[in-house]
C-alpha cells in the first residue's frame, strides 16, 4: 500500500466545522486517482496533509509505510524531498535558476541527482531547446513541463498535482496531462490529481469526490 488514510480530520482555527471530516482512503503502489469537489470542499487541504505541508488534527496517515502523525517539521520536509512530489497550478519555478537548474533542484535536495535522468526527462517533455533559458522566457505550458520534470527527476513514489493545468488552455492542458500521466506510469509512481475538470478527471482510472470535507 502506498497511501493509507484512516479517519483523518482537519480544522483551521477560524473555521466553525472541520474542513475534513473522517477522511479514509487507500491507494496502491502505482495507483492513480482524480480528486474532485466544489471550491472550498477541502481538496487542497487534503493534498497538503498527504504532502506533509500541514498536519491533521486526528486520524492516521501513512505513506509508503511511514506514519506521518509523529513527524516534526523536519521529518515532513524529508518526506517531501524523498517520497512525495507536489506540482502546483502556479508552477512555482525558481526564477533565478535556468530550466536545467530548476529540473535538477529537487533531485539535488533529495541527494539523488542524475544528469542522465534529467536529460531523458527534458527530451520526453520537449524541453531540450530550452535548458539554458529562465522561467520568465517560457510559456505557461513549457513552465509546467519544467515543473513536472523537476518533480519526477527526484524520483517520488507519490505525485500530488493540484490543478496542474489550471493556468493552461485546453490544448496545452491535455498535452501536459498526457505527459504527466505517461511519466508517472513509466516510474510506477502513484498520482493524486486535484481538478475541477470533468474531462481531466475522466482520464484517470479512479475518481473520488469531496463534498463539504467528506469523501463520496
Ligand atoms: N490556511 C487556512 N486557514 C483557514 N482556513 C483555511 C485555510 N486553508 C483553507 N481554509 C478553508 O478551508 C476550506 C477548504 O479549503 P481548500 O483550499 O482545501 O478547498 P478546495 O476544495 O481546494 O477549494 P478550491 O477548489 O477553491 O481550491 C475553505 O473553507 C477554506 O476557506
Amino acid at each position: 500500500m502506498l497511501l493509507h488514510l484512516d479517519t483523518v480530520t482537519k480544522s483551521y482555527p477560524d473555521t466553525e466545522t472541520p474542513v475534513l471530516h473522517g477522511v479514509s482512503l487507500d491507494l496502491d503502489v502505482g495507483g492513480m486517482l482524480a480528486l474532485t469537489g466544489e471550491s472550498g470542499s477541502g481538496k487542497s487541504t487534503l493534498l497538503h496533509l498527504i504532502g506533509g505541508l500541514d498536519t491533521a488534527d486526528s486520524g492516521r496517515l501513512e505513506i509508503d509505510g511511514t506514519d506521518l502523525t509523529p513527524l516534526d517539521d523536519a521529518g515532513r520536509a524529508g518526506l517531501r524531498r524523498g517520497t512525495v512530489g507536489v506540482i502546483f497550478q502556479q508552477f512555482n519555478l525558481i526564477p533565478s535558476l535556468s530550466v536545467a537548474g530548476n529540473i535538477a533542484f529537487q533531485a539535488r535536495l533529495a541527494g539523488r541527482h542524475d544528469p542522465a535522468r534529467d536529460a531523458e526527462l527534458a527530451t520526453h517533455l520537449g524541453l531540450q531547446e530550452h535548458l539554458h533559458k529562465y522561467p520568465e522566457q517560457l510559456s505557461g505550458g513549457q513552465q509546467q513541463r519544467v515543473a513536472i520534470a523537476r518533480t519526477l527527476a527526484a524520483g517520488p513514489k507519490l505525485v500530488l498535482a493540484d490543478e496542474p493545468t489550471g493556468n493552461l488552455d485546453e490544448t496545452s492542458s491535455d498535452a501536459v496531462m498526457s505527459l504527466l500521466q505517461e511519466l508517472v506510469e513509466e516510474t510506477s509512481a502513484g498520482l493524486i490529481l486535484v481538478t475541477h475538470s470533468e474531462r481531466l478527471a475522466a482520464r484517470l482510472p479512479r475518481r473520488l469526490h469531496l463534498r463539504a470535507g467528506r469523501l463520496t
